[in-house]
């Protein structure tokens, strides 16, 4: 395939299986891969664990968090005293969160899987062939790792996830802006920040640094949380605000200076004209790109830069001979740890069965020779079409699963939605007072299924997973009629939707 001198030379090691990249989602196709006794190493650049453990999920929650416990405890009458956010106990428990950014103990599951860890940066060089070495070659470190060739004797799974994306804006990256990184790992907490891009990261971390105490501008092109439901993205918006976030909707950016004494200005063009706003920092979260830049694919014939597009068992498009997959971030289909999480299961799975010892039959099955593996078999990532699940940890809270309404008209389908406000339920009225918060489930009206389901409100994202078994498993609601949630909790709501709906 490659005239390429190195895919001549014979390999320092070789593997079963090489999984480049030990974020989550590799970590879980390493460990399925390894279960029918094929031998598996990890290629990791960084820190075993990945973004999400030390830079992402993990941090950012661990900030949010104290912020919905005092708000819950507001909202009831009878907590003596009132208490407050304190910054340093906050960053304490997120620095507990993150193991410190160690990753031994992450590194010690790998071993005790029996999985090998390889540092460095994976570059495929050739079919089945991975050249790991310095992530910077000219760095003036001591320990850099030697570059090693590795051969896998089947399979080559992808994990490298996403890296973020700073736009172009005239003068912006000499603001030395901070991308979500810097944000989660914030040690000294900025008097004030400006945040450009409205999505996840935008309206969290918006909410992160007012409860810190940062005064915060939050700037959007669109609604907040475009994906989302419009109400939802109606709700977060009210919500930043009434925490004293000032939230400019509908602006676009078109230039960034650093000021003297620190800090920079953002000028934009907004709906009611030009405008600027100034802080202390600038923090750029206008979304994520696989990374696939650095990671040798146009030796198989593949863009870097670009998605590696998968099918349901996670084998790579566009490259013959069976060998090479990915997962998670890198495919471009998911954009959460669970979800890629998942996919890293199924490929796992589709591995171990194709190539180690698995039970009889189950190498057919996951596809060897050949035939598409079962829908909803454990070979197929089918909850990647319908089925996603994400919650978005603003306050209000927005759990949400499957299609939007928009969503599901544009796929063609015949659907009506149907909402209810949780403040009406009885379980809510107990749980605070004054809630506030909208259910909505979106029906196929020709199968009388539910396809997408949209909870906000202070908790929703505990009852997301309800919504979920009821659209994988496409429960009739005739059926789901006869599911009675418990007095008084919040799930009652289900009850009302599906009285609202005619039942
Ligand atoms: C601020 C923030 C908050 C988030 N919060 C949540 C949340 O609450 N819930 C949720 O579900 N999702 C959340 N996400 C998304 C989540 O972080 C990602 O979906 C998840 O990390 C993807 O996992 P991954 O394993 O695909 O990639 P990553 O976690 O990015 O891991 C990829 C790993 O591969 C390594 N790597 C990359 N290239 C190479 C190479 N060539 N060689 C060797 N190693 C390589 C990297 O060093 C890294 O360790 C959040 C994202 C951000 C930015
Ligand atoms: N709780 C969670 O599950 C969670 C939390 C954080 C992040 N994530 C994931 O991480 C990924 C990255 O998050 P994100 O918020 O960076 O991306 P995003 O795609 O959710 O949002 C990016 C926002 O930036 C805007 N934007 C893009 N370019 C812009 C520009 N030049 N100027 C102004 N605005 C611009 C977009 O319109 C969008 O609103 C997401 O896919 C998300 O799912 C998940």
């Amino acid at each position: 395939m490659s005239t390429d001198p190195r895919t001549q030379a014979t390999p320092d090691e070789t593997y079963d299986v090489i999984v480049i990249g030990g974020g989550p989602v590799g970590e879980n196709a390493a460990d399925r891969a390894s279960r029918t006794g094929l031998s598996v190493a990890v290629v990791e650049a960084e820190l075993v664990g990945g973004e999400c453990s030390y830079w992402a999920c993990m941090p950012s929650k661990a900030l949010l968090r104290p912020g919905a416990a005092l708000a819950a405890a507001r909202a009831v009458p009878g907590v003596r005293a009132d208490p407050e956010l304190d910054p340093a106990p906050i960053l304490a428990r997120r620095d507990e969160m993150v193991s410190h950014w160690d990753d031994s103990g992450q590194v010690q599951w790998l071993d005790g899987a029996g999985i090998s860890l390889v540092r460095g940066l994976g570059r495929l060089v050739g079919e089945k062939l991975v050249e790991v070495g310095p992530e910077d070659p000219d760095a003036d470190v001591d320990d850099l790792p030697e570059t090693r060739l590795l051969a896998a004797r089947h399979a080559v799974i992808v994990a490298t996830g996403s890296v973020p994306v700073l736009p172009d804006t005239p003068g912006l990256a000499e603001t030395d802006p901070w991308s979500s990184r810097e944000a989660t790992s914030v040690q000294d907490v900025p008097p004030s920040i400006v945040i450009l891009g409205g999505g996840v990261v935008g309206v969290e971390m918006a909410t992160a640094f007012r409860d810190l105490g940062s005064q915060v501008t939050l700037l959007s092109r669109g609604r907040l949380l475009g994906r989302s439901e419009p109400f939802a993205s109606e709700a977060v918006a009210a919500g930043l605000k009434t925490i004293g976030v000032d939230v400019r909707l509908g602006v676009s950016v078109t230039g960034a200076s650093s000021l003297p004494d620190g800090g920079a200005r953002l000028a934009y063009d907004g709906p009611r004209g030009k405008g600027s706003v100034a802080a202390a920092q600038v923090l750029v979260a206008t979304g994520r790109v696989p990374r696939t830049a650095d990671l040798g694919v146009d030796v198989v014939g593949l863009e870097p830069g670009k998605a590696l597009a998968v099918d349901d068992q996670l084998e790579v498009q566009g490259v013959d001979g069976g060998w090479l997959f990915a997962c998670g971030d890198v495919t471009g289909r998911v954009a959460t740890t669970h979800q890629g999480k998942y996919q890293g299961r199924v490929v796992g799975d589709v591995v171990a069965a194709r190539f180690g010892r698995a039970k009889p039959g189950e190498a057919a099955a996951a596809g060897a020779d050949g035939e598409t593996p079962e829908p909803w078999s454990r070979y197929a990532a089918t909850a990647d079409h319908g089925a996603k699940t994400q919650v978005v940890f603003s306050r209000p809270e927005v759990a949400s699963v499957g299609l939007t309404e928009a969503e599901a008209r544009k796929a063609g389908l015949t659907v009506k939605a149907v909402s209810y406000k949780l403040g009406s339920v009885s379980g809510a009225v107990l749980v605070a007072e004054g809630y506030e918060g909208t259910a909505q489930i979106v029906v196929d009206t020709d199968r009388q299924v539910v396809v997408g389901a949209t909870f906000v409100g202070p908790d929703a994202a505990e009852m997301l997973h309800a919504a979920t078994i009821a659209i994988v498993g496409q429960v009739p609601l005739a059926r789901l009629w006869h599911a009675v949630p418990a007095y008084p909790t919040i799930s009652e709501v289900w009850l009302r939707l599906l009285e609202t709906y005619g039942l």
